[in-house]
């Protein structure tokens, strides 16, 4: 007998031959092994999926043919796989991680079963039925790429909302206002009133004052101290940068935006989102401002998608926004959008009375911040601090301590540099008296009329309170009653 007759006689014997048209429909490419490990049997599918034909299989050793080499191409030994292994043992085994080869040299990853064919107990042999399973592997990957991309994501936005804490932390360690100066006291009322209620408010006051700790108050005051205070600086970033730094991106919304990426209104939902320079913002993006202020919702650049948010909106501007609307610079709308409740931060010059205390505050974060024991500063020192102008306010003082508590070897400043006193208004061509009086007579508005005791202005200008107020008389120096 031919061994193509004997196979096929093998077959009429082992396989049932009036479900062989059942076995041919079925999407699963099967064949059947004798004891041998030879083909036969094997149905359309698998010659679909293999590329080999029945003639080119059938009583031929099929793990020779498509089943010789691993994945990796290193070599697969007949002992090793699991079909033979249920040739002998008579053991049904199930693979998910293997490959079958295809008659042009390529592979594809299979998921088979290897099951025992019995006729009256006895083994005769095995059946493998089989699954190309490239698009579920590619399913798979796909999905596990993503998960990876989905895991880096979170890992940034994990970061990027530590980096968010940690400076929300650095900005919040310190929220005292020092000072009990009328000014002050007025100030500290109003941030009371207004704390805890979701109504804008827009901080004015010139540079250096601290219109920001007046913002970081405001938050702390209010129910949404523990949500995030999100800081914009409007003057930082130039006017497209500005719009993805509040409104966020899309992935490939502009070049550069290589992922997708919330911008600050997002990361500010249901806390407060504080506008530092609100009057440095473009036109355009004072629009798209108003617009976030009236529905609460915006897109991110490159989207359609409509977000909405619940944020408190506190503005900030050392300019006088009322003429830069003049100007055209501003958008009236917004100011008056902004202006819901205005917080006038005062000048350090309008109220010279905190200088003491504010310079115990500030020593005190220096001796932490430099490592020292700066006890205070003397007398001569202080009256040196309350005689000058401050044109940088607030922080100006700090950097004037800084300077001085890094120069110092002892643990009392004696304020050594100063710079040179800003009159408020140029002395060009006075006499020697009328500059005299200038002098006296602006010491004294920002003293409030006092003239003596350590915060009067004799203190400050150096001289006995009795000397000052000879020399007021002589140079006709009065306190008007509109004067406060
Ligand atoms: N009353 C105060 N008590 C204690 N520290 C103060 C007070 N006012 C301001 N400071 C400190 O002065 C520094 C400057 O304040 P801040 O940054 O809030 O000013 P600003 O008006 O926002 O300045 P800019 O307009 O330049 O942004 C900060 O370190 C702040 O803590």
């Amino acid at each position: 007998m031919s061994q193509l007759s004997s196979t096929a006689a093998l077959i009429n014997n082992h396989f049932l031959p009036e479900n062989q048209l059942l076995l041919n429909a079925v999407g699963e490419g099967i064949y059947g092994f004798d004891l041998s490990g030879n083909a036969v049997f094997i149905n359309p599918a698998a010659e679909r999926m293999t590329g080999w034909k029945n003639e080119e299989l059938l009583g031929k050793n099929i793990h020779d043919c498509h089943h010789h080499s691993h994945a990796d191409g290193s070599h697969y030994p007949q002992e090793d796989c699991p079909i033979y292994n249920t040739l002998k043992d008579g053991i049904t085994r199930e693979i998910t991680h293997d490959v079958f080869w295809r008659k042009d040299g390529s592979s594809f990853p299979v998921h088979y079963s290897s099951t025992p064919v019995y006729r009256a107990n006895e083994l005769v042999g095995v059946v493998a039925i089989f699954r190309d399973i490239s698009i579920q592997k590619q399913t798979e990957l796909s999905l596990r790429q993503a998960l990876a991309q989905v895991q880096a994501l979170s890992e940034r936005l994990a970061s990027e909302n530590h980096y968010l804490q940690t400076a929300l932390a650095d900005k919040t360690g310190d929220v005292d206002i020092s000072g009990n100066s009328g000014e002050i006291r007025h100030m500290i009322q109003q941030l009371h009133l207004v704390a805890n209620t979701d109504s804008t408010v827009l901080i004015c006051g010139e540079n250096g004052t601290g219109k920001e700790l007046v913002a970081r108050n405001l938050h702390q005051l209010s129910h949404r101290k523990d949500k995030p205070m999100i800081s914009v600086n409007c003057a930082a970033f130039s006017a497209s940068l500005l719009e993805s730094e509040l409104f966020g991106h899309e992935k490939g919304a502009f070049t550069g935006a290589i992922s997708r990426r919330k911008g600050r209104f997002e990361l500010a939902h249901q806390g407060t989102l504080f506008l530092d320079e609100v009057a440095e913002l473009s036109l355009e993006a004072q629009s798209k401002l108003l617009r976030v202020i009236q529905e609460q919702s915006f897109e991110r650049l490159g989207s359609s998608e409509t977000i909405q948010v619940d944020i408190r909106l506190v503005a900030a501007s050392h300019h006088d926004l009322l003429k830069r609307v003049e100007l055209g610079l501003f958008r009236m709308d917004l100011y008056y959008r902004l202006n819901v409740f205005p917080i006038q931060v005062p000048p350090l010059r309008a109220r010279i009375d905190d200088i003491p205390e504010l310079v115990s505050h500030i020593l005190h974060s220096l001796n932490r911040k430099l490592g020292k024991k700066i006890r205070g500063v003397s007398q001569k020192g202080l009256q040196k601090l309350m005689a000058y102008t401050w044109p940088g306010n607030v922080r100006e003082l700090q950097n004037i301590l800084e300077r001085e508590a890094i120069l110092s070897q002892s643990d009392i400043l004696h304020i050594h540099a100063m710079p040179n006193s800003h009159p408020l208004t140029q002395a060009h061509g006075q006499t020697l008296a009328e500059a005299e009086a200038l002098h006296i007579e602006q010491t004294l508005k920002r003293l409030h009329w006092r003239i003596s005791g350590p915060l009067g202005a004799a203190n400050v200008l150096g001289v006995p309170a009795s000397t000052l107020r000879s020399r007021m008389k002589k140079l006709g120096i009065k306190r008007q009653s509109t004067e406060i």
